[in-house]
C-alpha cells in the first residue's frame, strides 16, 4: 500500500512538475490567479468562524451592548462573505479560461507530434494505443482545471486545518478523536473509489475504441455506399449494440461499487459530527464554554473535518488526474525523442543542383511485427533524371519499394543513398524537400482546391512547424496570384482546368460537404488529376508516381503519358502503374516478382526477351485491346 501510495505521489509530482512549466511558459499570470485562490480560501472559512463567535457574544453576553461593534461584526461578516465569493468566484473563472487554453494547447501538442512521429507507429498497436489514450486524457472533463484545483484546493485546506486545529484544540482534544476517526475511514474509502476510477477509465477505453469505430468513422460518407449495397447496417447494428452493453455493464458495476464506498463515508461523517455536537453541547450546559464559542467550535469543527476530508479527496483526485495525464506525457515524450532524434541529425542535404541519383544497395524488408521479408536483397540505381517504371503482379513489393524511398519505413538490411548519403542520415523534413509523391492510396482533404494543391507551402516560410504561423496574413498580393498562376499553369497541363474554372468560386471552392454545403465532390479522375498536380506544384527534385492515373480515363491516360516529359522534365521520377503501355514513355523499367528484381532495362530490350515476364504481360494486356 506505501509502495502504491508513493508511486501516487510520484505521478503526480511528475504531472505537477511538466503542467508547471508549461504554464509558466506560455500563461505566467496564471500564478496570479492560483495564488488569489489559495489567499481566498484560505482566509474565506475564518471570516464566519471568528465574526460569528464575536457577534453572539457581544448580542448575548454583553451588560452595555455596544451597537457600534454588533454593526461592525455583522459588516465584516457580510463584507467578508461577500469579497470571498466575488474574489474566489473571479479568481476561479480567469483560472477556468486559463486551463480551457491549456487544454486545447495540450491537445494541439498531440496533434502535432502525432504527424511528426514515425509514420510505422500508425501501424503499431502499442503507440496507436498511446495516442489514444492521450487524446482520451483530454476528452475527461477539465483535466487541467482538475489537477490545478486539486492543488489549490490541497495548499488552503492545509493552510485552513492548521488554522482552525489550533482554535479546536485550545477548546478540547476530545473533539480530535471523532474527527480523525471520519478522516482515516474517508481516506480509505477514496482511496478505494480512485482506483476502482483508475480501472474503470482503463476498461472503458478499450470498449470506447471500438465503439469509436463503429459511431464515427462507419459513418462517415467513406463508408456510406458499400454499408447501404450490401445492407450491413444490421451487422454494424448488431455489433454496437454488443459494446454499448459492455459499456453499460461495466459503467454500472463501477457506479455500484463507488456509491457503496460513498454511503460508507457519508455515514462516517454524520457519526462525527453527532459526537461533535455532543462533545461541544456539555462543554456549553457546564460553562466551560459561551454560546458564542459553541457557535464558531461547531463551525470550525466542521471546517475542520471538511479541510481533513478535502485533502485526502483532493490527493486521490490529483492521483487519479496524474494517473490519466501520465497516458499524454508517455505518449508526448516517446513521440518528442523521435522528433528530437531527427532534428539531431546533421547530414547534409546533397546538393541537387546537377539532379538526383537514387541507389538502393542490398536492401532487404520486412514490415515491423512481421517475420516475411518483403524485398529481398535489391540492388538498383536510379540515374539523375532518368525516368523509371517499376511493374509487377500484385503484391510483389512495388508500393513497399517506394515507401522505403519515402522513408515511411526503415530498411531492414542494406542502405538507401541519394547522391552517395543514406537517406537516414539526413534530417527527416529536409530529405522530403526531395521528393514529390502521388500514393495509390493518396487523400484529398476539406479545403479549398488551392489549399488541396499548395497545402501551405506558401504560406509558412520556413517548413519549421513551430513557426508556421500565417505571416500576419502578410502573404502579399503578387505572391498570392502566383500560386494562383502556378496552379493553373499545372492544371492546364493535366487538363483540369476547365472543370475548375467552371467553378463559382474557381480555386477557391472547398473540396467536400463536410463543412461548406457549396463544396464540390470532385469524381475519381479529377481527385486523382488534382493529386497529380500537387505533386508537380511541389517542384521537388525526384517525382514519384504510384499508379497515378488508375481512375483516369483513357484519354486523359494517354495526355498524362504524352505530357510525361512536360510533367516531369529532367527531374529524377519513379512511376508505377499496371498499364505497361504507359512505360514506354520511361527510360528504363525493372520488374519486381516476389519482393525480387526478375528483369532491368529498357521497353525495347525487355521485350526482346520472348520468355519474359514483362514480354508476357505486355502481351497480354496488348491482346485485350486488340481483340
Ligand atoms: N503495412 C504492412 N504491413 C504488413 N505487410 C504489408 C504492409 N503493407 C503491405 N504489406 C504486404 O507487403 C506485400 C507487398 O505489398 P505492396 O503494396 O508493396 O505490393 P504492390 O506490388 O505494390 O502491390 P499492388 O500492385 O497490388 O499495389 C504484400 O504481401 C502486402 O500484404
Amino acid at each position: 500500500m506505501l509502495k502504491k501510495l508513493f508511486s501516487g505521489i510520484k505521478d503526480i509530482a511528475f504531472c505537477t512538475g511538466y503542467f508547471a512549466k508549461f504554464a509558466w511558459k506560455k500563461l505566467p499570470i496564471y500564478y496570479f490567479y492560483i495564488l488569489l485562490s489559495v489567499i481566498v480560501n484560505t482566509a474565506g472559512p475564518f471570516v464566519s468562524i471568528i465574526g460569528s463567535k464575536y457577534l453572539i457574544n457581544e448580542i448575548v453576553y454583553e451588560q452595555n451592548r455596544n451597537i457600534g461593534m454588533i454593526i461592525f461584526w455583522v459588516a465584516f461578516i457580510c463584507i467578508g462573505t461577500y469579497l470571498y465569493a466575488v474574489v474566489g468566484k473571479f479568481a476561479n473563472e480567469k483560472q477556468n479560461y486559463c486551463n480551457d487554453r491549456f487544454d486545447r494547447m495540450l491537445q494541439m501538442e498531440i496533434s502535432f507530434n502525432t504527424m511528426q512521429m514515425k509514420f510505422e507507429y500508425t501501424e503499431n498497436s502499442e503507440m496507436l494505443d498511446s495516442v489514444n489514450k492521450a487524446g482520451r486524457a483530454f476528452e475527461q472533463t477539465n483535466l487541467i482545471q482538475g489537477l490545478t484545483d486539486g492543488i489549490v484546493g490541497l495548499i488552503s485546506n492545509i493552510l485552513v486545518l492548521a488554522g482552525v486545529m489550533y482554535i479546536v484544540v485550545n477548546c478540547s482534544v476530545w473533539l480530535l478523536i471523532p474527527v480523525f476517526l471520519s478522516f482515516v475511514i474517508n481516506t480509505y474509502m477514496t482511496m478505494k473509489t480512485t482506483k476502482l476510477k483508475e480501472n474503470y477509465f482503463s476498461e472503458a477505453m478499450e470498449i470506447d475504441r471500438v465503439v469509436d469505430y463503429y459511431l464515427d468513422e462507419l459513418t462517415t460518407g467513406e463508408y456510406a455506399k458499400d454499408i447501404r449495397i450490401y445492407n450491413a447496417d444490421n451487422m454494424i447494428i448488431d455489433n454496437q449494440k454488443e459494446q454499448s452493453t459492455k459499456q453499460y455493464n461495466l459503467s454500472k458495476r463501477s457506479m455500484k461499487k463507488i456509491w457503496n464506498n460513498e454511503k460508507i463515508s457519508i455515514t462516517s461523517t454524520e457519526i462525527c459530527n453527532i459526537a461533535v455536537y455532543i462533545i461541544l453541547g456539555v462543554n456549553t450546559l457546564t460553562g466551560k464554554i459561551t454560546i458564542g464559542d459553541f457557535s464558531s467550535l461547531t463551525q470550525a469543527v466542521i471546517k475542520f473535518t471538511e479541510a481533513l476530508y478535502n485533502i485526502s479527496r483532493g490527493l486521490m483526485g490529483l492521483k487519479y488526474t496524474a494517473s490519466i495525464l501520465k497516458y499524454y506525457l508517455d505518449y508526448i515524450e516517446k513521440a518528442e525523442i523521435d522528433i528530437k532524434y531527427e532534428k539531431s541529425k546533421n547530414a547534409e542535404v546533397p546538393n541537387v543542383n546537377d539532379g538526383v541519383s537514387i541507389e538502393f544497395k542490398n536492401v532487404s524488408f520486412k514490415y515491423p511485427n512481421t517475420d516475411v521479408y518483403i524485398l529481398k536483397n535489391i540492388n538498383t540505381s536510379i540515374h539523375p533524371g532518368e525516368h523509371l517504371s517499376i511493374v509487377g503482379k500484385n503484391g510483389a513489393g512495388k508500393t513497399t519499394f517506394i515507401k522505403l524511398l519515402c522513408r515511411l519505413y526503415e530498411v531492414t538490411e542494406g542502405e538507401i543513398l541519394v547522391n552517395g548519403v543514406n537517406i537516414n542520415d539526413i534530417e527527416y523534413s529536409k530529405y522530403l524537400d526531395l521528393l514529390s509523391v502521388v500514393f495509390q492510396d493518396y487523400r484529398l482533404m476539406a479545403f479549398s482546391i488551392k489549399d488541396n494543391i499548395d497545402m501551405g507551402q506558401n504560406k509558412y516560410a520556413n517548413g519549421d512547424m513551430e513557426q508556421k504561423e500565417y505571416a500576419n496574413g502578410d502573404m502579399g498580393q503578387n505572391k498570392y496570384s502566383n500560386v494562383e498562376n502556378k496552379i493553373n499553369e499545372l492544371c492546364k497541363i493535366v487538363e483540369i482546368d476547365g472543370w475548375i474554372n467552371s467553378l463559382e468560386n474557381k480555386q477557391n471552392t472547398n473540396l467536400y460537404k463536410m463543412f461548406d454545403e457549396s463544396g464540390v465532390e470532385p469524381s475519381g479522375g479529377q481527385a486523382q488529376k488534382l493529386a497529380i498536380v500537387r505533386a508537380l506544384y511541389k517542384d521537388a527534385p525526384v517525382v514519384v508516381l504510384d499508379e497515378p492515373t488508375a481512375a483516369l480515363d483513357p484519354i486523359a491516360e494517354f495526355e498524362v503519358y504524352n505530357n510525361f516529359d512536360k510533367l516531369v522534365g529532367g527531374k529524377t521520377a519513379v512511376y508505377i502503374s499496371h498499364r505497361l503501355s504507359s512505360c514506354r514513355f520511361c527510360d528504363r523499367i525493372i520488374v519486381f516478382d516476389g519482393g525480387t528484381i526478375i528483369e532491368d532495362g529498357s521497353h525495347d530490350k525487355l521485350m526482346e526477351n520472348t520468355n519474359g515476364f514483362y514480354f508476357n504481360m505486355y502481351n497480354t494486356q496488348a491482346k485485350h485491346y486488340q481483340n
